[in-house]
């Protein structure tokens, strides 16, 4: 088996389109950690206690890449590695806010980036950023905007997990749907964009599925079982 792990984005990839879990993508990312010994990581945009509770109710084991890379666990009752510093996002938002009203997603929660409702312009709004000189990156999605550190991403989330699981990066298959995935389906082993991914994630990823959203997943799993986990079949 030339992959030993997978690493699945949540919204847009293992949901529907609405963000409701799709439960077929849910029982297979279930068995695929249980009962085929293949770990199972959840990486998202999302805060960590939304990553561990939904690694939780899938029955998985914990190991997530939350904020965007920022917050990564190894399990339920560890305690979780701060990757990346909200101060420069803060000022980020401070400056962008003096030119456009934004609203903060679960700020409360969020150790490393600022989150933001879809409700403006991106391009001015990156515009604006780009004005700033911060070292920010503001990535949208599909289901939220973040102003995030540009050192930390999905990709350098998954470098650290995978030394924490004991694997090399390119042992993992990753599969995503929009632009916060691109680091992480670059440096996995093989990269999968679902079909709703957007472009420019469309373009950088080995496979694109036939099928969308939890569908996709289902379908990839499947794809990757039939080659028994190795890429000569795909
Ligand atoms: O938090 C978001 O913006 C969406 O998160 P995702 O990375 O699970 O798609
Ligand atoms: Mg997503």
């Amino acid at each position: 088996m030339k992959y030993k792990a997978l690493v699945a984005d949540i919204d847009g990839t293992i949901t529907h389109q609405n963000r409701r879990l799709n439960l077929k993508a849910a029982e297979m990312l279930y068995r695929l950690n249980d009962e085929s010994g293949i770990p199972v990581v959840l990486a998202t945009g999302n805060i960590l206690c939304f990553s561990h509770a939904a690694s939780k109710l899938i029955g998985l084991s914990g190991y997530v890449i939350a904020e965007n890379g920022g917050v990564v666990s190894e399990g339920f009752d560890t305690n979780p590695y701060i990757m990346g510093d909200i101060k420069e996002c803060r000022k980020a938002f401070s400056f962008l806010s003096e030119y456009i009203p934004l609203t903060k997603l679960d700020p409360e929660y969020r150790k490393t980036e600022i989150a933001l409702r879809r409700n403006f312009d991106l391009e001015y709004a990156k515009n604006v950023i780009k004005s700033g000189k911060y070292n920010v990156d503001l990535i949208d999605t599909g289901y939220a905007v973040h102003i995030k550190s540009n050192t930390m991403n999905k990709g350098t989330g998954l470098v650290k997990i995978a030394e924490l699981m004991g694997l090399n990066p390119k042992e993992f298959v990753a599969i995503g749907d929009s632009e916060n995935d691109l680091e992480m389906i670059e440096f996995a082993g093989i990269g999968i964009a679902v079909a709703n991914s957007d472009q420019k994630t469309r373009s950088i990823a080995d496979i694109v599925t036939d099928a969308s959203y939890g569908e996709g997943v289902v379908e990839a799993i499947e794809r990757l079982y039939s080659c028994d986990w190795n890429d000569t079949c795909l």
